[in-house]
């Protein structure tokens, strides 16, 4: 694992070191014991036991009264301290705040230390490049994920994947390197060891068939490995209804979320007749709703299925594939399928076709926005340092807002087809592109609402793959309109609006200077615009929410595979959501 101290006890002190390997994630950030406290447990701030001085009172140094209030008093500075001591070290505050243990030993990387290649993946949360570290040519696999950096519970979500990918050590688990952010950034990208195969792309190849062996090997393998496992939980969204909806209820908190208009019988022995009873005992298992009854991968690696024959082979014997990987397999299958159909049998169509009430809003507020850029005089907006956001940045936010959710259309997780290629060269979006990422890092997240909201008629479909070229990487691309009225205007003020947002924020340009650009002021600024955003996703989400969980999904030309795995996003979506919202709930 790329982690120094993921496995070691936590312990913190003043002192950063930075010997390591320069520009490295596995850099060392101090893990010498510091006088004032000691572990006790090994990898919870909270189980650090506090015996300071007072010196180390804080700054009232008043003594607390009991010793419980006395601990917690202890334990905030310590927090505080720790976080102080990771920004220190560049991380961005809103990361050390909530997720100090996921970032803890690590020191983040450089954006500018790689060199980004094409896009290479489109998971729900992510968008995957490949790329090359500067310094030693290693091929590298950059995962940009979305999350709200404004939301703690966004960033607990997905610090909570870091946390566990760096706990991982395997050699069927792809590598987590380490995190690419700064101080002044709002986005991150982790840093995997590259991997050229997915097993969707290889099951995909025409030319690729397993033997049954061969099959067994990557079944057992696969249980042992992260990437594997996202394709059980695809399996799961294709046949876990079924399971969960054989007249039992559900002790689970969200079950009713799942719930079916109507009650469905287990259909998994008819779905899988072909394989033998033990692997369909298996699949049962790891299928079952309820957690206390599911299997893990230990205990499927010790069932029935993998103690018979066929004896998975050895992985020597194993041919050497050409790469393929996901996103070919989605590109053919798009290309084949265009030709097939021709316009209108697309994804444009499919997304037309899903949400039809949120792209006649989307157009709307789209239409709005132009609007709004071509009677604002947006070159003169300035957005005063400490502001209260009643200047020129608060006239131009709902414009803003508007502008950057139809910049992250394209990048909103449902059904985008991803790019291939090399789009571009460099590490585009620090260095050229900082125009558009003072948008992109200013925005919030798309997941979740933001993302639904996004779907594009067809009208902005079409300019969106006609302004992708000017663009880099996919990663972000525009969604606006060619052929509206007003499109000049909007072009123009576009651009000037992206020059503003450059001059006090430079979010991914990871050296960026503090001149104009202030956290607190974002955080002031986007913390209205949030509660504005969130207000206005309202109106979608009911739309989205419906158009989830009820009715036939697709036009008769999408095949199975993808309304399963659309079904698995919005379930994810779902559980994400009502997680998020009970833990705001519960005040977590
Ligand atoms: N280390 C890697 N090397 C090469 N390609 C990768 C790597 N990690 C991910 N990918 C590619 O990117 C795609 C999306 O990644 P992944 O499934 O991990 O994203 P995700 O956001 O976790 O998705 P989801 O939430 O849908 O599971 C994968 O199908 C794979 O092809």
């Amino acid at each position: 694992m790329g982690c120094v101290s993921s496995k070691q006890a936590v312990s913190v002190t003043p002192a950063l070191d930075y010997s390591a390997r320069a520009g490295s994630g596995r850099a060392r950030v101090g893990l010498d014991q510091h006088p004032c406290f000691m572990k006790n447990g090994d990898h919870h701030h909270h189980q650090v036991v506090v015996s300071c001085g007072a010196s180390e009172l804080g700054e009232s140094g008043r003594a607390p009264s009991s010793n419980g209030e006395s601990l917690s008093f202890r334990l905030r500075n310590l927090h505080k301290y720790i976080e102080g001591e990771q920004v220190a070290a560049g991380w961005p505050a809103w990361l050390s705040a909530v997720a100090g243990e996921a970032i803890h030993g690590w020191v983040p990387l450089k954006a500018d230390a790689f060199e980004k290649l094409e896009k290479i993946g489109q998971g729900t949360y992510s968008s995957v490049f490949r790329a090359r570290e500067a310094e030693t040519g290693r091929i590298v696999a950059l995962k940009k994920v979305r999350f709200d950096n404004f939301e703690p519970e966004s960033v607990r979500f997905m610090a909570r994947e870091i946390l566990i990918l760096r706990r991982l050590d395997h050699p069927n688990i792809m590598k987590l390197d380490g995190l690419i952010t700064s101080r002044l950034s709002c986005s991150m990208y982790l840093v995997f060891e590259y991997m050229e195969h997915d097993i969707t792309g290889l099951l995909s190849c025409p030319d690729v068939r397993f033997s049954e062996a061969q099959n067994f090997f990557l079944e057992n393998q696969s249980f042992k490995g992260e990437q594997r496992l996202n394709n059980y939980t695809k399996f799961l969204s294709s046949v876990g209804h079924h399971l969960m909806n054989t007249g039992k209820s559900s002790k689970l908190p969200h079950a009713t979320l799942f719930k079916p208009q109507q009650p469905y019988d287990s259909c998994l022995h008819e779905t899988f007749k072909d394989l033998p009873t033990t692997a369909v005992n298996l699949i049962k298992t790891l299928l079952s709703v309820e957690p206390y009854k599911r299997g893990t991968a230990a205990s499927a690696l010790a069932s029935e299925y993998f103690s018979t024959k066929p004896y998975p082979c050895d992985p020597s014997s194993l041919p050497k594939y050409p790469p393929s990987k996901e996103i070919d397999a989605k590109n053919r299958e798009e290309a084949r399928r265009k030709k097939i159909g021709g316009r209108g049998h697309g994804t444009e169509t499919r997304k037309c076709t899903r949400k039809p009430c949120g792209i006649t809003k989307l157009a709307a507020e789209d239409l709005a926005a132009q609007k709004q850029y071509g009677q604002n005089n947006i070159s003169n907006m300035r957005v005063p340092k400490g502001g209260n956001g009643k200047s020129g940045g608060e006239a131009q936010k709902p414009s803003l807002d508007k502008l950057e959710e139809i910049f992250h259309m394209k990048n909103a997780s449902q059904g985008d087809i991803p790019f291939s290629g090399p789009l571009t060269s460099g590490f585009a979006w620090a260095k050229r592109r900082k125009d558009n990422a003072s948008i992109r890092s200013h925005s919030r997240s798309i997941s979740r609402g933001h993302s639904n909201r996004l779907e594009p008629s067809s009208a902005l479909q079409q300019k969106n793959n006609s302004d992708t070229k000017g663009h880099d990487n996919g990663d972000l691309t525009y969604g606006v309109r060619t052929n509206s009225r007003g499109h000049d205007s909007y072009e123009i003020n576009k651009v000037t609006l992206r020059k503003q947002w450059r001059q006090f924020e430079r979010p991914d340009s990871f050296d960026a200077s503090e001149e104009y650009h202030s956290q607190e002021l974002s955080l002031a600024l986007y913390q209205r615009e949030g509660m504005e955003a969130r207000g206005s996703n309202l109106v979608f989400q009911d739309q989205v929410d419906k158009v989830d969980f009820s009715g036939p999904l697709l036009s008769q030309t999408h095949r199975v595979d993808e309304l399963l795995e659309r079904h698995e996003r919005h379930i994810r979506q779902a559980v994400r959501k009502s997680w998020f919202q009970s833990g705001k709930k519960h005040g977590k």
